[in-house]
């Protein structure tokens, strides 16, 4: 049964002040006793304890770098914690940033089977699953051209097409609906929701509220690194809107 267990998660970044030491700086450091370090850490998560269960559409809201971001990134292993521990059952499909796992010199078709591959799709259901994931982007004009060449929205539209082609327990998406345009969104939400009646779990990350109170049974607030709520969509909104 697919559940994502996140317990007690601190995780900091070293953000190193790279100035060029001149002559002055030498000095200074030479009648310093202790020598001062050109970093700071920075706790970008700190003691997040989650329990995500089948079911659960979980919604991702707080401010920029309160580390929602780094708490999917996270989830799906590509940061580990210093502290802390994160437990998945079930396949995992990351929409985390847009052109991850595509390579920009490879066509829309090829980077069906290299991102799908990635995603752990094997060639033969790739193969099945390919004019699929070509109708549903609505791309086919540009499906052999270099992806480099795609808009946002266009790479966005392919990703979702390849990662939600065969239904995923586990759906971790960050702000990707940004740059579709409209009638994409109201496909990939239609996706969603016969993803939803599956009852697997979602996590999504988005500063729109709206389409967060639509896709999600649940809405957890982060705040500098730390869960500050954690319920019902339109309560935990709410609060957020009003103490943000
Ligand atoms: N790779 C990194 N190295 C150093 N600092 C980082 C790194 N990634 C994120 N941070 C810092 O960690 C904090 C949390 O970032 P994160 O991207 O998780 O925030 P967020 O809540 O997703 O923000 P936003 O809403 O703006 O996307 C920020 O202060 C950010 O600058």
């Amino acid at each position: 049964m697919s559940c994502i267990e996140v317990a007690d998660v601190s995780l900091k970044f070293r953000l190193y002040h790279d100035k060029t030491p001149n002559l002055k700086d030498y000095v200074l450091h030479f009648f310093k006793s202790k020598a001062r370090n050109n970093f700071t850490d920075f706790w970008a998560l700190k003691n997040v304890s989650l329990t995500i269960q089948r079911g659960d559409r979980v919604g991702i809201v707080g401010h920029n770098g309160a580390g929602k971001s780094t708490l999917l990134k996270t989830i799906c292993r590509i940061y580990t914690a210093q502290s802390g521990q994160v437990r998945i059952s079930g396949r995992v499909a990351p929409l985390i940033e847009i052109g991850a796992g595509f390579n920009p010199e490879f066509s829309g078709r090829d980077n069906i089977y290299f991102s799908g591959s990635i995603l752990g799709y094997s060639k033969d259901e790739l193969r099945r699953l390919e004019a699929g994931i070509i109708e549903f982007t609505e791309l086919q004009e540009f499906i052999d051209t270099p992806v480099k060449y795609y808009s946002t929205g266009m790479y966005m539209k392919l990703a979702f097409a390849i990662a939600t082609a065969v239904h995923p327990e586990i759906l971790i998406l960050d702000e990707v609906f940004a740059g579709g345009d409209a009638s994409f969104i109201e496909k990939a939400k239609k996706r969603m929701a016969e993803f939803i009646d599956k009852a697997s779990i979602m996590v999504c990350v988005s500063h729109d509220m709206e389409l967060l109170k639509s896709l999600c049974n649940r809405v957890i607030w982060l705040d500098h690194g730390q869960v500050k709520a954690d319920g019902p969509p339109e309560q935990i909104i709410a609060e957020y809107l009003a103490g943000r």
